[in-house]
């Protein structure tokens, strides 16, 4: 069989792996249901080819394991039912190549002329259908959610959607038509990387001729395969919105100065809870305080998945960040992502471009055929880059995951995030702080303390005893200085000669 030929003698380790895992759930697929009721749902697409070719490896291998050697001859095709919904709106090259494609492979091919819902409601009730391949792959904006085998959503007609490249990247889908020397679409080697209808795809900009922008190079040129669909043009899922940067790559927008931010902290250890003591915690609140953001809580949790994703879960929503301090690497306790993915209700799957950052650091020293460590949360990761990091931070929505061991690794990281527009940390209105120390009791200085507060409650009064004998600090933090200072001369003046001010709260 020529595919199962050309990737098994290909030397890309990547790709051979990715095809078995793609033609074993092919495979499963044919030993679970009946081959009559299987349909795949075929477009002419890129994915759509990649899926064509798997079918009919994955169809041979499926005969061959069952001992069907009488017919092998005969499977050189998979004369599987094959359904295409065809749109006025379809492109024409689109077009021929599949009614070409399924006439070259044999494949009984049925059309549909209306919507996928009512078009898939309308073949059930025609013929039994079971379960439908598509070529649906991790960043698509319907992938969020589901497996290799996920059945039909809630609403839709009951079939089980068979997924067998759910997790082959942009870069995969190329090495392997390019690698088994299949054809696909035209359009692809005009500058199309991804196709819907007419209406809204053009050629990818990014492939364009510097010299000539009417010509583009061809699909499998496209290196960020996470802007595959930037010629979808009202569909996009990945517009990147740039926002002015200051000098130091921070965001610095005027307006921006006098908005507050807050964020919250999770230290995941279990030795936080006996053994050792947490200072990353310590140094990134002071981090943040400097940069003008309050941090409204401080947590730390065990290392297990759901005590990570409860705390993440009723921090993301009340806070503008969070940060996640431990709990990353290869060990059965590094649970944060995970523990990540869960609050945001998505799976861990494969990432590509942390793949590649992996392996150019640690080679190929991980086990097994898959690095586990190149599991982020699906759907919603970011890699935050930046030259001085051996490897770039994780930012999953509003939740940043750092690595940092040590207080010296922190500083690193907090210095690239803060160079990093995409990280979202912006500059604050800074904090003003005015500490006062005195030699009176608590007793005596409570009531004027606490109608203090009341009066200014934008102000933070805070008050600790350097011992039980005194003397105290009083601490006065806000965002207005005239107001901090209003608020620290009605204490003095209320106590005349009675408070000094002293550096900082020691
Ligand atoms: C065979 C088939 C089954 C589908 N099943 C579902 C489904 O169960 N739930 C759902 O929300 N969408 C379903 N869809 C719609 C897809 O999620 C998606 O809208 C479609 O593949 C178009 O993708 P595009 O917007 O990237 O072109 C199905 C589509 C096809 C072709
Ligand atoms: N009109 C259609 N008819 C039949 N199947 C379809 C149709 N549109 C989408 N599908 C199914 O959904 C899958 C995902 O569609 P998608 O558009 O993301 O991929 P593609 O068309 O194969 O490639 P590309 O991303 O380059 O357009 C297809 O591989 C196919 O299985
Ligand atoms: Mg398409």
């Amino acid at each position: 069989m020529e595919i199962d030929e050309a990737v098994r003698g290909c030397s890309d380790r990547r790709m051979r792996t990715k095809y078995a895992n793609a033609v074993y759930v092919v495979q499963r697929a044919f030993a679970l249901y009946p081959f009559e009721e299987v349909a795949f749902s075929f477009n002419g697409g890129k994915d759509s080819t990649v899926l064509l070719h798997l079918i009919r490896a994955g169809y041979y291998l499926y005969k061959k394991d069952s001992g069907d050697v009488a017919e092998m001859d005969a499977v050189k095709n998979c004369p599987l039912r094959t359904i295409y919904f065809e749109s006025p709106c379809a492109f024409p090259e689109i077009n021929s190549f599949t009614y070409e494609t399924v006439s070259t492979y044999g494949l009984p091919l049925e059309t549909i002329h209306s919507d996928f819902k009512s078009g898939l409601e309308g073949l059930l009730k025609e013929k039994p259908t079971k379960a439908i391949f598509i070529g649906t792959r991790i960043g698509d904006p319907n992938a969020v959610g589901q497996e290799q085998f996920s059945p039909s959503s809630p609403g839709w007609p009951p079939f089980m959607r068979v997924n067998p490249i759910l997790d082959w990247s942009y870069r995969d889908v190329w090495s392997f038509l390019l690698t088994c020397k299949v054809k696909y679409c035209s359009l692809y080697d005009q500058g199309y990387t991804s196709i819907g209808s007419i209406h809204d795809t053009v050629p990818n900009a990014l492939l364009s001729d510097s010299s000539t922008e009417k010509i583009f190079r061809p699909a499998y040129m496209l290196t960020d395969g996470r802007l595959e669909r930037a010629g979808r043009t009202k569909k996009t899922n990945h517009n990147i919105e740039m926002n002015s940067v200051a000098s130091n790559g921070m965001t610095s927008i005027e307006g921006e100065q006098t908005i507050s931010r807050a964020a919250s902290i999770i230290v995941v250890s279990d030795e936080m809870f006996g053994t050792t003591e947490d200072k990353l915690g310590a140094a990134l609140c002071k981090k943040l305080h400097a940069i003008g953001w309050r941090v409204s809580h401080v947590a730390v949790v065990r290392n297990e998945i759901d005590s990570v994703s409860e705390e993440v879960e009723r921090c993301k929503s009340m806070d503008d960040m969070v940060f996640i301090l431990g709990g990353l690497g290869p060990l059965h306790s590094d649970v944060s992502l995970a523990g990540v993915a869960k609050a945001f209700g998505v799976r861990l799957a494969p990432d590509e471009e942390f793949e590649d950052y992996l392996s150019q650091l640690m080679g190929n020293n991980y086990t097994g055929d898959r690095n586990e460590m190149a599991l982020l949360p699906e759907g919603i990761t970011e890699l935050l880059n930046h030259k001085r990091l051996p490897l770039p931070l994780i930012k999953c929505r509003n939740v940043i995951t750092l690595a940092a061991t040590n207080v010296d690794e922190l500083d690193t990281e907090w210095d690239c995030l803060l160079d990093t527009q995409e990280s979202g940390l912006v500059q604050a209105k800074p904090f003003v702080s005015k500490h006062l120390g005195t030699t009176l009791t608590d007793v005596q200085i409570a009531p004027v303390l606490a109608k203090l507060c009341l009066e200014f409650s934008d102000v933070y009064i805070g008050c600790h005893r350097i011992s039980r004998a005194g003397p105290l600090v009083v601490n006065l933090t806000g965002k207005d200085n005239q107001r901090v200072e209003a608020a620290a001369e009605k204490l003095t003046s209320t106590f005349e000669g009675q408070f000094s001010q002293v550096d900082s709260c020691k």
